[in-house]
């Protein structure tokens, strides 16, 4: 099976944890967007999808799914009923990288606002411990030296995503070589650096479930 057969697999496996009558929080990237076109099938049978990124938000439109704002939503609902979403690395805790396309923060307000995360991605993503992927870290222009140098102390090498700009106006910079021993705490740390949108460790806001597409079928971790 190749990679994007996994991915498609997983992608559908996803609409189980799809519940009738609710309001969907979707991500960003390759695998969330087959799931974008799996979630096509069931258009009538939920209120809306709130999307990650303006990307998704088109896709979603594209299909004739309705598109929710975020804070229209909580206006009609607590939360929504489920995030679904892929990864750059899962870890055995189920805590998560992401940003590789650089959607993280609105992914992670997102994933903060619903009751879980159901995770898809293909075996390739699972590691012992999160750091193989560069560490995305969105950042507002003028702090882009001071989060740099915050970096290199914790031992990374900052690279200025090229001639990139987030949805929310920022810069990203990708985070290279970082050991990460305790995601929960770098992610903490990181953040609390002034001008620091958001980074992509995904530890607070992990997956509840992650499906994972193997050659063999999808696997179901806890
Ligand atoms: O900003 C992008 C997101 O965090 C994606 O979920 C992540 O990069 C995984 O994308 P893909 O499914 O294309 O591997």
């Amino acid at each position: 099976m190749t990679q994007d057969e996994m991915k498609k697999k997983v992608a559908e496996a996803a609409l189980a944890y799809v519940k009738a009558g609710t309001i969907v929080g979707v991500g960003t990237g390759s695998t969330a967007n087959m799931f974008i076109d799996a979630l096509a099938g069931m258009k009538d049978e939920i209120v809306g999808a709130v999307a990650s990124s303006e990307a998704t938000a088109a896709r979603l439109a594209g299909h004739g799914i309705p598109v929710m704002d975020l804070n229209e939503a909580l206006t009609r609902v607590d939360s929504l009923s489920v995030y679904i979403d892929g990864a750059d690395e899962f870890d055995p805790g189920l805590n998560l990288t992401k940003g590789g396309g650089g959607a993280l923060t609105r992914e992670k307000i997102v994933a903060a606002a619903s009751d879980s995360f159901v995770c898809i991605v293909d075996e390739s993503k699972k590691v012992e411990h999160l750091g193989a992927f560069p560490l995305p870290i969105e950042v507002i222009p003028m702090a882009r030296e001071l989060v740099a140098a915050v970096a290199s102390k914790l031992g990374g090498t900052p690279v200025l995503r090229s001639g990139f700009t987030t949805d929310n106006g920022n810069l990203i910079i990708d985070v290279h070589g970082l050991k990460v021993t305790d995601a929960r705490a770098l992610e903490d740390h990181l953040n609390s650096v002034p001008g620091v949108v958001t980074n992509g460790i995904f530890s607070h806001q992990g997956a509840d479930v992650v499906l994972m597409g193997t050659p063999s079928g999808v696997e179901t971790i806890r």
